[in-house]
């Protein structure tokens, strides 16, 4: 594991550039293979960057996307995550990409997990950009500290995971560790004093406690990952 960690002097810098890095690599990947997968988070930290990539010069109608995560509601609730992804990332150019939403109408994650994953047929594997952000917990995507299904979440072989938040509101579908770590391209995508603390605390934790920290487990396991941080 090694971080290389790109700082900006402002938000806006830092969703510029971090938007230029991933269509990059989906146009490497589209060049490639002639298809691209790309992962999002979602919560309030990427709205600026989906705006900054949507507009990107490239093939979007080769390009699949899908989210780390999603809360379990539906994709007009004002906490979905599928819903800032289509206001804020599936316009303008990529509006033609394909979107694979987390989420069905059954009443848990649990009983859905079938039928979502399935649906990722259609999502290269491995998915070539993964986009994570990380909670004031230490959680990234869904994989909360002290969730009843985190270990299983942490060593599944399927591509998803149902996962209940010991706080947080919602339940939640989530990318497994071992498909997050799969991708050849894990960017980190944080802001503010706090998180960067976290994460350097998480990193440096003794490794007795890093069940306390999801995204250390995630990044122990990611040979380069790249943090995108600006204050
Ligand atoms: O659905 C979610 O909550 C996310 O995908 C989640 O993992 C998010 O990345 C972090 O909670 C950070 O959220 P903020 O960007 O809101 O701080």
């Amino acid at each position: 594991m090694a971080l290389q960690w790109h700082e900006f002097s402002n938000k806006e810098t830092l969703d510029q550039q971090l938007a230029a890095t991933i269509a990059d690599e989906l146009k490497k990947a589209i060049a490639a293979r002639g298809t691209a997968g790309l992962a999002v988070s979602g919560g309030r930290t990427p709205a600026g960057m989906f705006k900054a990539l949507r507009n990107s010069d490239l093939d979007w109608s080769r390009v699949v996307i899908t989210l780390v995560d999603e809360r379990w509601v539906q994709p007009d609730h004002a906490d979905s995550n599928e819903r800032l992804t289509r206001e804020n990332l599936l316009q303008d150019g990529a509006a033609a990409a394909t979107f694979v939403s987390l989420v069905n109408t059954q009443a848990t994650p649990h009983e859905a997990l079938a039928e979502i994953e399935a649906r990722l047929a259609k999502m290269p594997n491995p998915i070539d950009v993964v986009i994570l952000g990380m909670g004031d917990d230490g959680h990234t995507a869904s994989l909360f500290p002290a969730a009843a299904e985190l270990e299983a979440a942490c060593e599944s072989t399927a591509l998803l995971a149902a996962v209940t938040p010991p706080v947080a509101p919602h339940q939640r579908i989530t990318l497994t560790l071992p498909t997050i770590v799969k991708s050849p391209k894990v960017l980190v995508h944080i802001t503010g004093e706090s998180k960067k603390e976290l994460l350097l605390n998480a990193m440096a934790a003794n490794v007795a406690l890093t069940e306390q920290y999801p995204i250390r487990r995630v990044l122990d396991q990611v040979p380069l990952a790249n943090v995108f941080w600006a204050a």
